[in-house]
């Protein structure tokens, strides 16, 4: 690294709270498609879901016995099982077929008795029914045409299931975006235990679940080595709708990013951060309206931006509302910095927010014990703060 004594950078940082409304606002919501239900998965929906068909479809059965006409006793004159041949014509009164849960009752019918309900010998049964009883009828549960979710409607396993019932293949939500991960460094391995100069990649494994807990989906992480043309190459052939480019953010030798998205004309909205850990994150947009997450290397550093640049940038795209912070007291008292925000790893409790300690950078010990960040405005000296809830728990946050 080249080091010019006395010279230091102008900080061009801006403030954390502004930085998250220019990325909030930098993305508009991708447009609405039709996806089949694993894509459709963890959206809104863009329109209320009507029902194709009545439910249920037929008059059914209820449960597994006989389907009766008349009163007692009754002759059994056929079978119908779910899925099986309907009882074709009408069933006369004093006959029942013998129906299984789920199948069509036969015209003529006025009610299922149970198997355990009927005494029966040589192809006679008998028990006690009321009229309907053990009969879905159908239409009963909603008519064709019905709308039965409103748009807007979190796309959750149960309505996936509720949409495929009513005869759904593709729902029209917005669709999840898609994020490419790039992570860079000659020094960054993908997996095992690093040897002597090597550290172990501890950002891409953080952020399929930060991208799904925003409301994102990603591709497969794509590990660089550090250089400009392999940084460049990696974006021209890029796909998706964000790419996060981690570490390289910094301003020493190997870090390229602001070279590289000069030759490519990229346009920075933000260069620098006033924020404690995480500064030296970046948001771009390329020419081809890609935006573009440059992350810190420091693993606690990458979270503090990914909470910052990269979950605002997702949510937009994916049509959410901004997120809502809590407040909180601070169960301790922490410095503040003059000019910074601090991002402060804490757990709730009782008493307020405790810290977790373990307060680095490069570490993630503290962060990974905590359900929160507390947020410290720059001269903060007392009195609640904002939390920034962490993903502790699989999929999509509200
Ligand atoms: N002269 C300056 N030097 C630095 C500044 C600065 O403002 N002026 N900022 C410091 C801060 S703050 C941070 S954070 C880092 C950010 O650096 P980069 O984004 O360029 O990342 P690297 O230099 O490649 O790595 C920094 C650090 O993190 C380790 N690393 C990198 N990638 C990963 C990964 N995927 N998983 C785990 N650890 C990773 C890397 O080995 C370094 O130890 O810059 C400071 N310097
Ligand atoms: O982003 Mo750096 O962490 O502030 O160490």
């Amino acid at each position: 690294m080249t080091v010019v004594s006395g010279v230091r950078p102008v900080r061009t940082d801006v403030p954390w709270d502004q930085a998250r409304r220019v990325a909030y606002r930098a993305a508009a919501p991708l447009p609405i498609a039709d996806l089949p239900f694993s894509g459709a998965y963890g959206g809104r929906l863009a329109e209320p879901l009507h029902a194709l068909i009545p439910l249920p479809r037929d008059d059914v059965a209820a449960m597994d016995g006989y389907a009766v006409a008349g009163r007692p006793p009754w002759r059994v004159v056929g079978q119908v099982l779910a899925g099986g041949l309907p009882h074709g014509g009408t069933l006369r009164s004093g006959t029942a077929v013998e129906i299984g849960t789920g199948a069509p009752v036969p015209i003529g019918a006025e009610a299922v008795l149970p198997y355990e309900a009927a005494t029966g010998v040589d192809g006679v049964v008998i028990g006690e029914v009321e009229p309907g009883r053990h009969i879905r009828r159908r239409g009963e549960d909603c008519a064709r045409g019905e709308p039965v979710l409103a748009a807007g409607t979190l796309v959750t396993p149960v309505v996936l299931g509720l949409a495929a019932a009513l005869g759904h293949d593709l729902l029209g939500v917005r669709p999840r975006p898609v994020a490419e991960v790039l992570v860079t460094g000659d020094e960054v391995v993908p997996r095992g235990v690093p040897g002597p100069g090597r550290v172990r990649d501890a950002v891409g494994p953080m952020l399929p679940g930060l991208i799904a807990w925003a409301g994102g989906e990603h591709l497969p992480p794509v590990y660089l080595p550090d250089g400009e043309t392999v940084l460049a190459r990696a974006l021209a052939d890029g796909t998706g709708d964000v790419v996060i480019v981690c570490g390289a953010s910094s301003r020493g030798p190997a870090d390229h990013l602001r070279d590289v998205l000069a030759a490519f004309g990229a346009t920075v909205l933000i260069d620098g951060v006033a924020v404690r850990p995480g500064h030296p994150q970046l948001l771009a947009r390329l020419p081809d309206e890609r935006l573009l997450i440059g992350l810190p290397g420091n693993p606690f550093a990458a979270l503090a931006a990914a909470l910052t640049l990269l979950a605002p940038v997702l949510r937009a795209l994916a049509g959410r509302p901004e997120a809502m912070g809590e407040s909180a007291a601070l169960a301790v008292p922490i410095r503040s910095h003059p000019a910074d925000t601090r991002l402060v790893a804490v757990r709730r409790s009782a008493r307020g927010a405790v810290p977790t300690g373990h307060d680095r950078p490069g570490s993630l010990r503290g962060p990974a014990l905590a359900d929160a960040l507390a947020v410290l405005p720059p001269g903060w000296d007392g009195g609640p703060v904002e939390l920034l809830a962490l993903p502790v728990e699989p999929g999509p946050s509200q």
